[in-house]
C-alpha cells in the first residue's frame, strides 16, 4: 500500500438500480491517527471515520471529551455516554468514509496478542475472517 488512504467503488445492490455507485474511501488508522490537533480532529466510530474538526464547538458534551479521543477509535465512549437516535442522525454530517478491513490488520502491531474477527465482504460475499496471534 502506497498512500494513506484508497478509494473503492462499488456498484451498490442487486445491479437493478442501474447507475446507483456508491464510491466510497477507505482510510488507513495510521492516516486517522496523524488528525488529532485541536482544528482537524477525527474519530473512528463503529468502524467509520468522522471528521468532528467544525463540531467541536457544537457537541453538548464538551469538546475535551472529542479532544480526548482524537485520531483514535471512540465507539466506546461514544456508546457509555448512551447517545441519542438525534445524536447518532448527526453523525452522517461528519462521515468521510470507513475504516478499511483490510488495512485494520495491515496496521495491527507486530508485537504482541490479538484475536480479531471481521468479514470481508468486498472479497467474498460478507465471508467472516478470524486473525488471531496468540500469547
Ligand atoms: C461525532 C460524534 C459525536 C456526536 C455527533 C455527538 C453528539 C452529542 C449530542 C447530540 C449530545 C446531546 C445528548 C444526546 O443527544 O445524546 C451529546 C452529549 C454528550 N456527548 Fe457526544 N457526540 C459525539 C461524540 C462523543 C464522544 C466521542 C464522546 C466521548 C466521551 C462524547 C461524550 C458526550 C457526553 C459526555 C455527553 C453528555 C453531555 C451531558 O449530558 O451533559 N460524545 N453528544
Amino acid at each position: 500500500i502506497s498512500g494513506p488512504m484508497a478509494t473503492v467503488v462499488a456498484s451498490g445492490g442487486d445491479g437493478k438500480e442501474q447507475g446507483v455507485e456508491t464510491s466510497v474511501t477507505y482510510y488507513r488508522l495510521e492516516e486517522v491517527a496523524k488528525r488529532n490537533s485541536p482544528k482537524d480532529i477525527w474519530l473512528v466510530i463503529h468502524g467509520r471515520v468522522y471528521d468532528v474538526s467544525r463540531f467541536l464547538d457544537e457537541h453538548p458534551g464538551g469538546e475535551e471529551v472529542l479532544m480526548e479521543q482524537a485520531g483514535g477509535d471512540a465507539t466506546e465512549s461514544f456508546e457509555d455516554v448512551g447517545h441519542s437516535s438525534d445524536a447518532r442522525e448527526m453523525l452522517k454530517q461528519y462521515y468521510i468514509g470507513d475504516v478499511h478491513p483490510l488495512l485494520v490488520v495491515l496496521d495491527l502491531p507486530h508485537r504482541g496478542c490479538y484475536s480479531l474477527r471481521f468479514s470481508v465482504s468486498l472479497l467474498h460475499g460478507g465471508e467472516q475472517v478470524l486473525l488471531r496471534r496468540p500469547c
